[in-house]
């Protein structure tokens, strides 16, 4: 079995669990009282590039990364540093979220929330929605064809908007045949863990043009953002390094100052920093 379908069977039980706990109905009537969500095509888009920083206690391939025992506060951090979104993990067992991480961080930043988890059935986007997200991931290795399209529409129809992760190039045809709009190229392969951070620059000629590029995985600085920023990307996803520097907001202002140019798409950025 791989680490993919291992993840997958704990975020079902544990699903399972709150299904029986909290009725659909009662989720939906939290999401319809919750205020609009905020704008993550805007958040995303332009001529910088974006980031993205990611709450994140533990990692299947790392485990225990750090403690976070006040995510809102981190949060915050990120969002003083210039974090254009942030990602928060909720799920449990393997990476220590949970949905009370997702309304915390909620409550303290302005900017657009991803609710960052193994999303299987609709029932979680109402959970992302009734908590405070804005955008949800949907992974293309976690998911049948019908139920990626389906997980689309109503994301989109609730007012997320779907961030859809791929790792090859099969999954991202799949994507794109779907209809997505936000793709996001995982550098780790979920099914064992590796990273490769050339994953990117191969997929992303591939993806059109008005398509939400971002890379996601493995950036340690400013110099493997502007190395995903030169093959095209528009935003970064950034956890280990943040969670694990000791000052997470100043390694935002770092990443965001390097973003901010788009030039530097085009020069000698990382080899100018040697
Ligand atoms: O910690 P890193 O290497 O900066 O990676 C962040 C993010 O890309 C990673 O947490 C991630 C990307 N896709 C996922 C899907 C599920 C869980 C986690 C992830």
């Amino acid at each position: 079995m791989s680490v993919l379908d291992e993840i997958l069977d704990g975020v079902r039980a544990d699903l399972a669990d709150r299904q029986r706990d909290v009725a659909l109905t009662e989720l939906q009537e939290r999401a319809q009282r919750a205020p609009a969500t905020k704008d993550a095509y805007a958040a995303l888009g332009g001529d910088k590039v974006s980031v993205i920083a990611e709450v994140k206690r533990s990692s299947p391939s790392k485990g225990a990364l750090a403690a976070i025992a006040d995510p809102a506060a981190l949060a915050s951090d990120y969002e003083a540093g210039g974090a254009h979104v942030i990602s928060v993990l909720t799920e449990r067992r393997r990476f220590g979220g949970s949905l009370e991480d997702l309304a915390a961080v909620r409550a303290a930043v302005d900017i657009p929330i991803l609710r960052k988890d193994f999303v299987v059935t609709s029932y979680q986007l109402w959970e992302a929605r009734a908590y405070g997200a804005d955008l949800a991931l949907l992974i293309v290795a976690a998911l049948d064809q019908n139920a990626l399209i389906s997980l689309i529409e109503r994301a989109e129809s609730i007012g997320l908007a779907p961030l859809v992760e791929v790792h090859t190039e099969e999954e991202l045809d799949r994507a794109l045949d779907a209809g997505a709009r936000i793709i996001g190229v995982n550098a780790r392969d979920l099914k064992t863990l590796e990273v490769d951070r050339d994953v990117f620059a191969r997929l992303a000629p591939k993806i059109p043009d008005g398509v939400i590029k971002i890379a996601e995985s493995g950036v340690r600085g400013p110099h493997d953002l502007l190395a995903y920023a030169r093959a095209g990307a528009d935003a970064v996803l950034v956890g280990e390094s943040l969670v694990t520097g000791k000052d997470p907001r100043a390694a935002v202002v770092d990443l965001v100052t390097a973003g901010a140019h788009p030039a530097s798409r085009f020069d000698n950025g990382p080899e100018r920093q040697q």
